[in-house]
């Protein structure tokens, strides 16, 4: 979370912490850079990232060379879904994150990785924040799971419940899974922009992967700079806006705030964990 930040806006960015993208700054290697990655990603993605976001990637027309610029890439968006995407200058209060969302407003970093640090970096930039997780935002149901989230975030606020609600954005919004016709699909933005991850996610026999319940995710740590021990594995998008925007988290959060954190590598006797070669983990049908 970014509650240790100074609470009042960096010069040059305005009361809601937006700063222009000033999209003609970028340099041909800026945006060689971003072609580098988008080429190298969309690839492997086609048959691991979930079909809602290779839609989305389809829809914003982000396989045009160069950084997105945030005001075209908005309008398309918005006649998508109604979501805009607004620059800022990296991580923002968590209150002004949660304020955002709520009104469909998605906040993303302008700048761009070095070339030395395509597969990994610590802070959010272009490519993750745009690439990782707007296209996403083009879909109807996933779109008012992100403001359902920015409203919750507001109201955890006064349930000092956000290091319980920041794990449920980390293991569905970054680092979800999710059951598809194919087998199992990533849709979690930090993995969609690694590349690393991308293929550990579902192919490495060490992670956990399980079925996604909530009061237990609630209670699960997570690392930061490695790749995840566990991840969790919705039915669908549906299942997903269904299960948290249609449920008052607050005896959640009393429940949880009485009972020890998990440890992200945990598993517990009732956890539904999906194994290689049941039909819900194969990726091929066939190899189920
Ligand atoms: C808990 C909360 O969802 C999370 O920590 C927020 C805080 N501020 C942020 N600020 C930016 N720019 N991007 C983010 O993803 C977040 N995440
Ligand atoms: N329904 C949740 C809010 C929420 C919705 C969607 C995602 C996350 C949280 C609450 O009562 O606080
Ligand atoms: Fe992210």
């Amino acid at each position: 979370m970014a509650s240790d930040h100074p609470s009042t806006p960096p010069p040059g960015a305005a009361a809601d912490w937006t700063v222009p993208q000033d999209w003609a700054s970028y340099t041909p290697a800026d945006h060689a850079t971003w072609d580098t990655l988008f080429a190298r990603q969309v690839d492997m993605l086609r048959d691991r990232a979930a079909p809602e976001f290779l839609a989305g990637v389809d829809i914003l027309r982000l396989s045009r060379p160069g950084i997105p610029d945030f005001a075209e890439l908005s309008e398309r968006l918005h006649r998508a879904t109604g979501w805009e995407v607004v620059a800022v200058p990296g991580l923002v209060p968590d209150a002004v994150f949660f304020e955002h969302l709520a009104n469909r407003r998605f906040v993303a970093g302008r700048f761009i990785r070095r070339p030395d640090q395509l597969d990994y970096l610590s802070e959010p930039d272009v490519f993750h924040d745009v690439f990782g997780h707007v296209p996403l935002l083009a879909d109807p149901v996933f779109a008012d799971y992100m403001q359902a989230y920015g409203e919750g975030g507001l109201r955890a606020q006064g349930f000092d419940a956000l290091t319980n609600l920041a794990r449920l954005y980390w293991y569905t919004v970054e680092f979800g899974l999710v059951r598809t016709t194919q087998g199992l699909r990533i849709y979690g933005a930090g993995i969609v922009s690694s590349r690393g991850e991308s293929v550990f996610a579902l192919d490495d026999p060490s992670p956990n992967r399980l079925g996604f319940d909530l009061a237990r995710l609630l209670r699960t740590d997570y690392h930061i700079d490695t790749y995840q021990q566990s991840y969790f594995v919705i039915d669908s998008f549906a299942d997903l806006l269904d299960q948290t925007r249609n449920t008052d988290f607050a005896p959640l959060y009393a429940q949880v705030a009485g009972l020890p954190a998990l440890a992200p590598d945990a598993v517990l006797p009732h956890d539904r964990v999906w194994h290689r070669g049941t039909q819900a983990y194969a990726r091929q049908p066939s190899l189920a």
